[in-house]
């Protein structure tokens, strides 16, 4: 049975916290106890989740440093290198919980596909969470603490798509690099699962052609598209021990679309 606190001891570290899912991963991680570093490209966008949660510069805010915004572009290694060390200078710890839900779309046919477009969506969604991975891992390793590693990969990754070639391989990579990180940090008592959302109601979603939604919502054996907080309901119990004996799992909420 789940606690309604199960996360309270947690340090959650989520990219792309900004966004439609990673804001509604942040919210459900605080309000289960975790103290939430809250990353995004975006700063202000970070900012913004971090008030949602009650955190520092807000007026009925949780006690100062339970929660904090850091601006960060996971797709350049420097940068993620140094977001891990803010967020342990901030917090005296490293992460247990590192979800990263940072990615974009840049859609396009295969025949038109521009080497740029390919280039900037394999570095944010799969360069960075492999940069961001290695290192949360080394951190946790280090200081000989356990951790649960969430990766946001999507149905796609599983099945493909048309105009997105580059969007698929780079979240077909995401399974593939969680599961190996599953099976070297699972001695060190570390879990890397990937999760596999379906057509999710976000900003990311509206630059869908409306006549490309019509075709895909009635494909949906639940007949209709998720919410954000559907996706942080999975992740929340990758996140805690409810989940103790998962790791290198691909868990798809999807409503059952290409089931
Ligand atoms: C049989 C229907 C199958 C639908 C499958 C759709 C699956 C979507 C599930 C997504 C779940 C997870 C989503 C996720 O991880 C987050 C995202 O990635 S959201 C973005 C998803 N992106 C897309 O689905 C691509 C949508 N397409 C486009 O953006 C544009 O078509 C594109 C930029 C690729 C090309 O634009 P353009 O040159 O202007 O061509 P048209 O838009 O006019 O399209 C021509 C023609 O092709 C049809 N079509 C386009 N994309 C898809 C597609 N993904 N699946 C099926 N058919 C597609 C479009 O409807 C047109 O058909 P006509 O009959 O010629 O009108
Ligand atoms: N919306 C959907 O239907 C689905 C989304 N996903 C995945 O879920 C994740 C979140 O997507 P949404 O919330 O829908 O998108 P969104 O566009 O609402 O949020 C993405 C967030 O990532 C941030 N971001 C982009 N590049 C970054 C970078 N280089 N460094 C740090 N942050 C960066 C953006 O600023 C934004 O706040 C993405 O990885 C996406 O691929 C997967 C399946 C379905």
């Amino acid at each position: 049975m789940a606690s309604p606190l199960r996360l309270r001891s947690a340090l959650a570290l989520v990219t792309g916290a900004g966004g439609g899912i990673g804001r509604a991963i942040s919210v459900r991680l605080a309000a289960e106890g975790a103290a939430v570093a809250a990353c995004d490209l975006d700063g202000a966008a970070a900012r913004e989740t971090v008030q949602l949660l009650g955190g520092p510069g807000t007026e009925e805010g949780a006690p100062r440093g339970a929660h904090a915004a850091f601006q960060a572009d996971v797709s350049e290694a420097g940068a993620a290198r140094r977001l891990l060390e803010q967020v342990q200078a901030c917090f005296s710890r490293p992460p247990s919980v590192v979800v990263s839900c940072a990615g974009i779309t840049r859609d396009e046919f295969l025949l038109h596909m521009s080497e740029d477009n390919w280039d900037k969506v394999i570095a944010v969604n799969l360069k960075g969470i492999f940069l961001v991975t290695q290192a949360a891992a080394q951190a946790l390793v280090s200081s000989g603490c356990p951790g649960s590693i969430i990766n946001i990969s999507s149905i796609i990754g599983k099945v493909g798509n048309m105009g997105q070639t580059n969007y698929a391989a780079s979240k077909a990579g995401v399974i593939g690099l969680t599961q190996s990180a599953a099976r070297e940090l699972g001695r060190h008592g570390i879990r890397c699962n990937s999760v596999l959302p379906g057509f999710i109601r976000t900003p990311m979603t509206q630059k869908v052609p409306q006549k490309v939604l019509d075709k895909v919502t009635g494909m949906i054996p639940m007949a209709h598209m998720g919410n954000p907080e559907d996706v942080a309901d999975v992740v929340a119990f990758l996140a805690s021990e409810d989940s103790g004996y998962i790791t290198g799992a691909s868990v798809e909420v999807t409503g059952g679309l290409f089931m």
